[in-house]
């Protein structure tokens, strides 16, 4: 077992810094999202949003063309391209994270482009949702995450987690319990691993295991995660190394779901209420 600790205030402010004087947008991390599929681009539209409300510079929407009238009105300050482009997209350099999977749909196509992104891509790569879906059902072992060198980012919840613990012939979350699930992840895969619900839990082999803080109730709503997805891809953007982004993201999340139950209370806050809430956490934390 990991040694484990708490992810603080104190913690985050050492890791989110006020940003020099002189920086523009392209170097305050630009970001891909993969993500959305028709039925689902709310998935995409918040995930792109919490990453601009969590700093990055640019951020751009990989997804089904259909969706590209919704998403700029939605997200006017995204750009968008279609999801077939990614796959010839040998210029993923430019990116300092691509997150992958909010409301993408689980089909062997999306597989492909995953798995090409994993072995491509030497940045860091957010796995969230259907993103970790596909891997689940069609990467045996989950080699492609194992095999991988550069950072990956796995931010299940619990019934995520449970589909990629069978993938590695291993027990379920209810039977392991959460402490014991993530860090079976962690080691398995090499990735870090958020485990997500009432105290999150953040891990990667050989660096301990961090509950987080922050949160509440409210946030058992829709969307809450695909928001998360966009905020740890915005701070790894940033250049912050993958663990201390995937803790701090976790907290800020959190802090900004606390501003939300605040304003709204917990039975009516929304994702989007989490999502608006994002700026306040920060500026509780910068001070500016
Ligand atoms: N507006 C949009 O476009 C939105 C789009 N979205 C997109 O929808 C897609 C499907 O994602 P999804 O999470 O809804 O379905 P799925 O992975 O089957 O999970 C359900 C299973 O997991 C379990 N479970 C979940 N949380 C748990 C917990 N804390 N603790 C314990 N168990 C928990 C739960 O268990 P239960 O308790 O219900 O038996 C059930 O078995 C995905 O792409 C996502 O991005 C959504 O983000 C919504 C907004
Ligand atoms: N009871 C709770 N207390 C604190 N945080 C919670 C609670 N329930 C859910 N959350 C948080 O809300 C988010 C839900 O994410 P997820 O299950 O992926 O939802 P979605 O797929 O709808 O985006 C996670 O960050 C999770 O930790």
């Amino acid at each position: 077992m990991e040694n484990t600790g708490l992810i603080t205030f104190e913690y985050v402010n050492t890791v989110i810094k006020e940003r020099p004087k002189e920086i523009h947008k392209g170097q305050c991390g630009r970001v891909l999202i993969i993500a959305g599929s028709v039925g689902m681009a709310g998935a995409a539209v918040l995930a792109a949003r919490g990453a601009l409300k969590s700093g990055a510079g640019l951020v751009r929407i990989a997804a089904p063309e259909e969706l590209f009238d919704i998403l700029q009105t939605a997200v006017p300050q995204a750009t968008c391209m279609s999801i077939s482009e990614v796959i010839s997209l040998r210029s993923a350099e430019i990116y300092k994270a691509i997150a992958i999977g909010p409301g993408m749909g689980v089909d062997e196509k999306n597989y492909f482009l995953i798995k090409e992104i994993l072995r491509e891509y030497d940045g860091p790569v957010v796995l969230d949702a259907d993103g970790l879906n596909s891997l689940a059902r069609f990467d045996e072992n989950l080699e492609n995450i194992r095999q991988r060198k550069s950072p990956t980012i796995l931010t299940p919840h619990p019934g995520e987690a449970d589909r990629l613990l069978a993938a590695l012939g291993e027990n379920s979350v209810k039977l392991l319990g959460r402490i014991k699930s993530a860090e079976l992840l962690a080691e398995k895969t090499g990735a870090v691993v958020l485990l997500k619900g009432a105290g999150t839990l953040v891990t990667f082999k050989g660096n301990g295991t961090y509950i987080n803080t922050t949160g509440n109730p409210g946030m058992a709503t829709g969307g809450s995660g695909d928001v998360l997805t966009g905020v740890i891809a915005a701070i790894a953007a940033s250049g912050v190394e993958a663990f201390s982004a995937v803790k701090a993201g976790a907290f800020i999340h959190g802090m900004a779901g606390d501003i939300a139950e605040e304003r709204h209370g917990q039975w009516g806050m929304t994702s989007v209420d989490i999502e608006e809430a994002l700026p306040a956490a920060f500026k509780k934390i910068v001070g500016k």
